[in-house]
Parts: C-alpha cells; sequence; structure tokens
C-alpha cells in the first residue's frame, strides 16, 4: 500500500472531523494576513499616507478584535486537532490490537515486547502526526498566496530581492533535514540499545555475577554509550546548526528590508507601513517554508511508519490497519456465525471424545516442529506425552490450543471440528498450564485469579489441589504477598504450582499440563496427581512429561520422536514394545 493511499485513508475514517479542522487550520493561517494590514494602516495613517480613513484608535481596536479572533481560532484548532488526530491513532491502534489478539498466542507478535510498544507508541505517533500536518499546508499556502499577492502591488522589486534569496536559504537548510532524519534515527537506534542493555543488565545481575561476567558486560555497556554519544553528537550540531540557519533567516531578511526600505523611502516610494507590513509578513513567510518542510519530513517518516506497523500483521494486508471500525475492541469484535458459535464458552458441550487427526505445525525458521500427528482423548483418561528433549512435545500442546497456527490437520471435538482451536480452547472447555509460568507482579491471590470471580473455598482447594497450601503459609502475608516482577521472590516449583493453581481455579472439562513436573520433587507430583483426582474424578487430562508419577497414571502414553509420535499405549505396553519408552523411564531412574 502506498503511503498516500495510508494517509489517505486515515483521513476518510472521519471526513466531517478532518473537514472541521482543515476549515479551522486554514483560517489560522490566513488570520496574520488581517494584522499585517492594519500596522501597515496605523503607520500610513501616522504617517498621513493611509488609503483609509480610520481613527488611530478604531485602528487599535481592529488589532485587538484580530488577535482575539486568532486566539479563539487557535483554541478551536486545538480542539479538532485532538479529535481528529487521536481518532486516527486509535484507529491503527485498535486494528492492530484486534489483530493480534487475533493471532495463535504463541506468535502474536513477530518482535520483541518491546519493540511492539515502540511500534504502537511511535510509529502511530508518526502517522497521527503526519495526518495532522497534512491540514496546515492549504492555510500556509494560502497565505503565501494572498501575502505575495499584496507585497507585489506593494513593491514588486523588494519582494523578489527579499523573498527570493530567502526561500533558497530556508529550502536549502530544510532540504539538509533529510540528512538530520538519518542522524535522528541513528541516535534513537544506539539510545534503544544503550535502554535495552540496561534493561538486560538489570534483570540478569545474578546470571552476569556467577558467570564473572562483569568486566565484559561493563566493556560492551561502554561501547554502546561510545556509539550513542557520537550519533547524539551529530545529530544535536545539525539540529542546532539548522535552528540557527531559520533563526537568523528572519534577522537577515530583516536587514534586507532596512537597507532596501531605506533607500526606497528616501526616494518617497515606500511608506513606514509598507515597511511593517514587509516585517510583520517576513516571519509568516519563513514559519511557511520551514513547515512545509517538516510536513514533507513526516510524510517521509510515515513510509518507515506504516511499513513497521504493516510488519505487526505478520502477512495480512496492509489495509488492515486502515479499515474503518468503530473504535471499541470490545462491543465490536467480529463474532459471526461458526466463530460465535465456537468462541462463545458459557454453553460448554461436555467433553466426550477429543482426536487430532494429522496435525501439523513446522516452525518457518528451523524446519522442526510436528507432523501428521494422530491422538485421541476420551473422557476422564490421563494422557501422557512422552518424549526426548525437542521431539515436538510443547509444539503438540500449543498446536492442539491453538496458540500455534496449524498448517494442516484437524482436530475434533466430540466428531465436531473446531476451526478456531485458539477461540475454543479456554475455560470452562479447557485450562492451560505453560512450561515456564508467566507471572504478575502483584498479590499471589490475584496471579491466581487473574479476575476470575472464584469463592475463597473455591481458590483454597485449587491451592490444596496445586500442593501451594504449605508455601503459602510459610508467606509473610499468606495469599496477599506481592510476588515481585515475573514472581521473582517464588522458587522455580512455586511459581509452577501459583500457574497450575490459576489453571485449576477455572472450571474445565479439559487440562492440560506442559511438563509441570520439570521444577517439582516426585512427592510434590504424586500428590499433585493425587490432589487433582480426588476433586476432579472426571476430568480429562493431557500431561507432558517423563516422570514415572505421571507414566505410571497414564492411561495412555505418547511417546513423540522428531516431531512425530512413534508409539502410544499403556507403561506396560510401551515398556515391552519400545526401546524409546524404556530409554526415557529407566533414564528417570
Ligand atoms: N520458537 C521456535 N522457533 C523455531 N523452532 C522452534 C521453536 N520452538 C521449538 N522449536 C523447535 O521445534 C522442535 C520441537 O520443540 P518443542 O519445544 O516442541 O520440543 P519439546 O519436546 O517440548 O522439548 P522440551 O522437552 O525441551 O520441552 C525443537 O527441535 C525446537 O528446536
Amino acid at each position: 500500500m502506498s503511503t498516500w493511499t495510508f494517509l489517505w485513508s486515515l483521513i476518510r475514517y472521519r471526513p466531517g472531523l478532518y473537514i472541521a479542522n482543515l476549515i479551522g487550520w486554514t483560517l489560522i493561517h490566513l488570520a496574520p494576513i488581517l494584522p499585517g494590514l492594519l500596522t501597515k494602516a496605523f503607520f500610513d495613517r501616522l504617517e498621513g499616507t493611509a488609503a483609509v480613513n480610520w481613527s488611530v484608535w478604531s485602528i487599535i481596536a481592529m488589532l485587538i478584535g484580530a488577535a482575539i479572533a486568532r486566539i479563539a481560532l487557535i483554541a478551536y484548532g486545538f480542539v479538532t486537532d485532538v479529535h481528529t488526530r487521536f481518532r486516527m491513532g486509535m484507529l491503527l491502534r485498535r486494528n492492530l490490537l484486534s489483530h493480534v489478539l487475533r493471532e495463535p498466542g504463541a506468535r502474536a507478535i513477530p518482535v520483541s515486547p518491546g519493540e511492539a510498544i515502540s511500534y504502537f507508541r511511535d510509529d502511530v505517533d508518526q502517522a497521527e502526526e503526519a495526518a495532522s500536518w497534512s491540514v496546515d499546508v492549504f492555510g500556509m499556502l494560502g497565505f503565501a498566496v494572498v501575502s505575495c499577492y499584496i507585497l507585489l502591488r506593494i513593491d514588486a522589486q523588494m519582494t523578489l530581492l527579499v523573498f527570493v534569496p530567502l526561500i533558497l536559504v530556508v529550502t536549502a537548510a530544510q532540504l539538509a533535514t533529510a540528512r538530520l532524519q538519518k542522524y535522528r534515527a541513528a541516535s534513537r537506534e544506539a539510545t534503544a540499545k544503550v535502554t535495552g542493555a540496561i534493561s538486560e543488565m538489570f534483570a540478569n545481575v545474578q546470571a552476569i555475577q556467577v558467570a564473572g561476567a562483569e568486566a565484559r558486560v561493563i566493556e560492551r555497556f561502554s561501547r554502546l554509550n561510545e556509539r550513542r554519544r557520537r550519533t547524539m553528537v551529530k545529530d544535536k550540531v545539525m539540529t542546532e546548526a539548522l535552528d540557527s540557519v531559520f533563526a537568523n533567516a528572519v534577522n537577515l531578511g530583516t536587514g534586507l528590508i532596512l537597507l532596501l526600505a531605506a533607500y526606497k523611502m528616501r526616494e518617497g516610494s515606500f511608506t513606514v507601513g509598507d515597511l511593517s507590513l514587509f516585517v510583520y509578513y517576513l516571519t509568516f513567510v519563513t514559519q511557511l517554508i520551514s513547515n512545509v518542510g517538516k510536513f514533507i519530513a513526516y510524510y517521509k517518516q510515515l513510509t518507515v511508519s506504516a511499513g513497521r506497523l504493516a510488519s505487526l500483521l505478520q502477512g495480512a494486508p496492509a489495509a488492515k490497519l486502515i479499515e474503518p471500525n468503530p473504535l471499541p475492541l470490545r462491543e465490536n469484535a467480529p463474532v459471526r456465525g461458526e466463530e460465535a458459535a465456537e468462541g462463545a464458552a458459557t454453553v460448554v458441550e461436555p467433553l466426550e471424545r477429543l482426536e487430532v487427526v494429522g496435525l501439523t505445525y513446522v516452525y518457518p525458521e528451523t524446519g522442526r516442529g510436528i507432523r501428521d500427528v494422530h491422538v485421541s482423548l476420551t473422557r476422564g483418561s490421563f494422557t501422557v506425552i512422552t518424549g526426548m528433549i525437542g521431539s515436538g512435545k510443547t509444539t503438540l500442546v500449543r498446536t492442539l490450543l491453538g496458540l500455534l497456527p496449524r498448517q494442516s490437520g484437524s482436530i475434533l471435538w466430540n466428531g465436531r471440528p473446531i476451526e478456531r482451536p485458539g477461540d475454543f480452547f479456554v475455560p470452562p472447555r479447557s485450562a492451560y498450564t505453560a512450561q515456564i509460568p508467566r507471572l504478575y507482579s502483584d498479590k499471589l491471590r490475584d496471579n491466581i485469579l487473574l479476575g476470575y470471580p472464584a469463592s475463597e473455598e473455591r481458590l483454597m482447594q485449587a491451592v490444596r489441589t496445586a500442593v501451594l497450601e504449605e508455601d503459602i503459609a510459610r508467606l509473610q502475608e499468606g495469599l496477599d504477598t506481592i510476588i515481585g516482577p515475573r514472581g521473582v521472590k517464588l522458587s522455580g516449583g512455586q511459581a509452577q504450582r501459583t500457574a497450575a493453581a490459576r489453571m485449576l481455579v477455572r472450571d474445565a472439562e479439559l487440562y492440560v499440563f506442559d511438563d509441570l513436573s520439570s521444577a517439582l520433587d516426585v512427592e510434590t507430583e504424586r500428590k499433585l496427581w493425587e490432589g487433582l483426582f480426588r476433586v476432579r474424578a472426571d476430568a480429562t487430562c493431557l500431561v507432558v512429561s517423563h516422570r514415572k508419577a505421571a507414566l505410571s497414571r497414564a492411561d495412555r502414553i505418547i511417546v513423540m520422536r522428531d516431531g512425530s509420535v512413534e508409539a502410544q499405549g499403556t507403561a506396560e505396553q510401551l515398556l515391552a514394545e519400545s526401546e524409546s519408552f524404556r530409554k526415557l523411564w529407566h533414564g528417570e531412574s
């Protein structure tokens, strides 16, 4: 999509508001013409050469009136500008967010969260800025045409002698801003690297210390800072130089006008009023050139920003970004037909049988993943997925739950195919504990509930089943303990059991645990499975594990190897039939 189409679609999103804004800013830019003419009339009146017969006081009153009118116009312009640009920005953010929320959870954004935030914030701002500046162009050009006409009529020679060199100087300076953009981008990037390094250092103090890597980390940090210093100096020197050209252009222009005017006034062909008009318009003409330049720069930056925003869509058409949609996400989520039936998890058809047929997902980056996997679970069964490291266990679970976009195969819930597993496999149909728990800097209680309206009794039951009760008793504030950023105040096992409690507090037909045992001792894991079966006798469980505590309890074990199912059966059958399984089983002991 071209930058122009992108900008035009943004403009057309709220045409009424845009036109109101356009009218406001055109009038604001045209408004200085009037005080210029009044100032001329004032001095001409004092000199006695005025063409009109207004008194000095009435001219002063008109000047005050013009100033008040311009203030009122500017106030109006800011209101319309804020309304227009924020709506455009919110449309972009809304469409982006809506797309990200509909992407499979494990691949929702193609960049780091920090970068995604900067796209949402800075690139959307850039688009707003370009759209907002587009309204100024008309008013500024209008002012240029009218003021040139007036000045040319007063004194064509002087107009050309003053304004042509001025326009050339300012335009040349403006062209240099292309270089400024380059330096600005480089300095921003260098700053982002320094900030990133600081946040990495703070997050990994322990890892740096145990690896004895302080000196190297500091040396790398110094290098990043040195690069930042160099790019910043270039950026600042360029910015200051250009600013001084713009500031001095007005002074130079005034000097030129004074020199020429003195000569012409002696001849009697130029009045004091003419002089005041030339000086008055000079400032606006200089501003105008630099503002048109600014708009061109914003327009160029918009090309980059639109490209970055489109990259967040991961291949979906860029037109999605500017699709006209009502701004609130919740009320207008596209829920239709089959999607609505699948997505609305209020009426749950009890799980009798879950089938996975020919499921395939291969990571484009590595060519690894799962291929043609067939699995079947029945109500109340306990199925364990096992296999060597990297054999595809997590990928299978994530593709089944719609956290990764399957490339082929189908998933059937009681024989009915599920089109959008990401929307379907949510509580109360299914609940999931990921291999690496995601916790927040909040109370332990809130980390478990995540806003779910469970009773205290239900919460305590989930805590007990997740074998977290004793740990909570040892915490000073119990369930109300704040667990620090990413749950740093908890041990690995506590964090995993907190995630398990988060899952268990929710009603679900299907519970999916991804390698819960990696941070649990054998005894705690045994207690967890026992507790789960005590409170949820008919729960269907799909568990990734290579622990005997899980394997010996399994109704069916699925052995994965290189992304495919190598063998399936009970522990007894597999011990007799599968060499890989025997290795896994004995490997543990
Ligand atoms: N985000 C990713 N991008 C690219 N390749 C990946 C990604 N995640 C996993 N893989 C690859 O896919 C394969 C299967 O990984 P997966 O995490 O499913 O294995 P696993 O059996 O769950 O391993 P583990 O026991 O270590 O958790 C591995 O070879 C891995 O290198």
